[in-house]
């Protein structure tokens, strides 16, 4: 984030304003139910114990008495538990509605780019291998396992107009920008990208969870994108894959919840790039006024869900740790905000990236359970890139 003495707030009160306006160092994310644009620093959020959320409300509780007008926790938190967060009380805060389609301008064609899978994808696919010998030994029953693409451009990456595309490409998204800089960085290092996944949002005592596992990529042939959706929606193998996020997420979010709304079915969704099977839970807070259930609590209480590490979590975690060579980072940890009320939004951090001045860290991963096949899962995560290179101009690399 930049220090509040370079804020140089512009009024915006249309989703397009706020977007435009985003710069690097800024906090921004929008979803259909609106977008949110965040400038400057008030106040850094570290935790102290492991949770986020103390430390977010008591924060926040500081930033009111200090006179903050409209006091929110905005950043990321990075996958593994102590691993790096980003978390500040920002010094202003804009909102607007949901964006609209349209009108990005394309890539930058003369940028030339390397590539670096990490791994390879055939040890991906080794590695895919030994994760069902542990789900065969009846240890484990699922494990998300993801694999880098490292870039490297030959001029800076332009982080404003790559979240422009993003948002434009699919403006139902839950699109992302966070400033993650560390400590060593060479620049200003942004996560960012555009996720389809909804961990959990607040508003009073409703709280929504919308857990998606099984995918299948889309066609440019409309017969065949129909067949893959309702072939995906038949798949015993993907609806076993997200009946396991659906039962841990209702699961949590009963210990919370007055009243659960879990369906007995999922439905398909589609981004321009995947179809997934998808679960809507809704609930009732029992008590909306508890700290544990503002919108960062509940989300700490939910991640990591299946739907990014596995089950059981422990010995997926440990499969995770022993099997994906690169650190995820921030890959499938938390973005979003929260507010002085506990309402907020956090989305899982997928189909992003991390963008430090001329390189690009991309992750995807894929469910692993009885029945997968390593090649399909390879070639799931190649698909899953895709949101991001076409949005770097770069499709077909992965
Ligand atoms: C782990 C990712 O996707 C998750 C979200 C939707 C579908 C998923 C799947 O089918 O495996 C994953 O659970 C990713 O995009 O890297």
């Amino acid at each position: 984030m930049s220090s509040p003495a370079l804020v140089r707030p512009r009024p915006a009160h249309r989703a397009a304003d706020l977007l435009a306006a985003y710069l690097p160092g800024s906090f921004y994310c929008s979803s259909p139910r609106g977008s949110l644009l965040a400038d400057g620093v008030h106040a850094f959020v570290r935790s102290r114990d492991g949770s986020h959320a103390r430390a977010a409300a008591e924060a926040l509780d500081a930033a009111a008495v200090a006179g903050v007008e409209e006091p929110v926790v905005v950043g990321a938190v990075g996958f593994r538990p102590g691993s790096a967060s980003s978390l500040v009380v920002p010094a202003v805060v804009r909102r607007a509605g949901a964006p609209a389609a349209g009108g990005a301008r394309p890539a930058d064609a003369r940028t030339r780019w390397s590539v670096t899978p990490r791994p390879e994808p055939a040890a991906y696919a080794d590695g895919v291998r030994r994760a069902l010998a542990l789900i065969g030994s009846g240890r484990l029953d699922k494990v998300v396992l993801a694999r880098c693409l490292e870039l490297t451009a030959d001029r800076p990456v332009a982080v404003p107009s790559l979240l422009t595309r993003l948002v434009h490409a699919d403006p139902a998204t839950h699109a992302f920008a966070v400033d993650v800089t560390a400590p060593g960085d060479p620049a200003t290092r942004t996560l960012v990208g555009a996720s389809p996944e909804l961990l959990v949002a607040r508003r009073g005592a409703e709280v929504l969870a919308n857990p998606l596992a099984g995918s299948a990529p889309r066609s440019g042939d409309p017969a065949e994108d129909r067949r893959r959706a309702a072939a995906l929606l038949a798949s015993a193998k993907d609806r076993g894959e997200h009946a396991h996020v659906v039962a841990q997420v209702g699961e949590v979010l009963a210990r919370y919840c007055a009243g659960l709304h879990v369906p007995a079915e999922p439905e398909v969704i589609g981004t321009p790039t995947m179809w997934h099977l998808s679960s809507r839970i809704t609930g009732r807070l029992a008590d909306p006024a508890d700290p544990a259930s503002s919108a960062l609590g509940l989300a700490e209480a939910l991640h990591p869900t299946p739907a990014v590490c596995g089950v059981p979590t422990a010995l997926a975690r440990d499969t995770i740790a022993d099997l994906e060579p690169e650190d995820r980072g921030y890959y499938a940890g938390l973005a979003g905000w929260t507010g002085l009320d506990g309402d907020g939004e956090w989305i899982i951090a997928l189909r992003g990236a991390e963008v430090c001045d001329r390189t690009v860290r991309l992750h995807a991963g894929a469910g692993v359970v009885a029945g997968s096949d390593p090649a399909g899962e390879l070639a799931e995560t190649t698909a899953k890139f895709a949101t991001m290179l076409r949005a770097l101009g770069l499709e077909g690399a992965a």
